[in-house]
């Protein structure tokens, strides 16, 4: 085989809730995940060992100089951990090309190794021995990263305990995004640790998260305005603290019509919801205006996840 190319959509988190740390140190979650048609695109091609590069879909101005080139890189583990399972060399060459914000809390380094999890799968295919199964790219997810199994998954779905452990979830029809991309990442594990210091300093203890039935209703009837209400992101709090700007940012989304305002996931990036297409333009075009992120990119959801081209 010559050369495979995989699509692979950003997330926004609809419910993220937040329960008590667990041994591990990972916190147990009730994650709402919800595939979003922001891309990354990989291609994965023979070579003599493991190369990669990374360059910047045409027109984004995803911060490529913060993604890392060498073996750190997520898709560069996920191509090692295909070819460890197959027992063959890790012979490839990925070219990554990035619109999903750089530490933007809409999983793209997860995103990028669901979508070299399913390229290497396939390049490496081969009628001597099984092939991989779509559990055992789950499983290699999950080992990688907390979103990756989404990543692969798509759609909207729940996820439970680290957030790996998915069921899909019952969607109508098209919902109508707008996202203010921020200029400089926010750390997961910080923003983590944040939340975990903002409760503690509160004397809070951490609760027992569970799915939110306004927002799985608002989900199956496909009822924008009941989702924009439903929308909850326990992490906010703690991205707002090391992200003071980012409230600007909310309000005015807010101020100029968004019917639903929340951080996506760890944030910085701030998901803005519209009931239609015609007025998600307008309040891009509007939040544009107002000068209050680095970049406005629309997209729609649910998509689904990493798919080969
Ligand atoms: C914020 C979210 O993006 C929401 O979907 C995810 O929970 C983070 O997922 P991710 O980036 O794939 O995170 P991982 O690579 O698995 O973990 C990075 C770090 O985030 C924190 N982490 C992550 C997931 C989780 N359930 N609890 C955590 O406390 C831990 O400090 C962990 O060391
Ligand atoms: N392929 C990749 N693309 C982007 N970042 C990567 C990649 N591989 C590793 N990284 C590293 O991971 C860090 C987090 O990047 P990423 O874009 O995945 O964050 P995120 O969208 O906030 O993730 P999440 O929403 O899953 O918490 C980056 O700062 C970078 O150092």
């Amino acid at each position: 085989m010559s050369a495979v190319r995989v699509r692979v959509p950003a997330k926004v988190n609809l419910q993220l809730g937040v329960g008590p740390i667990r041994e591990d140190g990972y916190h147990d979650l009730v994650n709402v995940f919800h595939a979003v048609s922001l891309f990354d695109e990989l291609t994965a091609e023979p070579a003599d060992g493991l190369e990669l590069a990374v360059e910047a879909a045409p027109y984004s101005r995803v911060a490529i100089g913060r993604v890392p080139t060498d073996a750190r890189n997520l898709a560069a583990r996920a191509a090692v951990l295909v070819a460890s399972r197959l027992g063959v060399e890790p012979r490839v060459r990925l070219r990554i090309r990035k619109a999903i914000p750089v530490a933007g809390g809409m999983a793209g380094g997860s995103a990028d190794a669901a979508a070299a999890l399913v390229a290497c799968a396939r390049l490496w295919d081969d009628r001597e021995r099984p092939a991989l199964a779509r559990d055992d790219l789950m499983e290699m997810g999950a080992e990688l990263g907390s979103d990756v199994p989404f990543a692969l998954l798509g759609g909207t779905a729940i996820g439970v305990g680290r957030g790996e452990r998915l069921t899909p979830a019952l969607t109508r029809g098209t919902f109508h995004w707008v996202f203010a991309a921020a200029d400089g990442g926010l750390s997961t594990p910080a923003v983590y640790a944040e939340c975990d210091r903002l409760r503690d300093a509160a004397g809070e203890s951490a609760p027992r998260p569970s799915v939110a039935e306004d927002l799985m209703t608002a989900l199956a009837t496909g009822d924008a305005k009941a989702l924009g209400a439903a929308l909850a992101n326990d992490l906010q709090p703690a991205a707002l603290e090391l992200r003071p700007s980012l409230a600007r940012t909310l309000n005015a989304g807010r101020d100029l019509g968004a019917i639903g305002a929340l951080v996506s996931g760890s944030g910085p990036t701030c998901a803005f919801l519209a009931e239609t297409d015609e007025d998600a333009a307008d309040l891009a075009v509007a939040l544009d205006g107002a000068g209050v992120a680095e970049q406005i990119v629309r997209a729609q959801g649910p998509v689904p996840g990493a798919t080969v081209l």
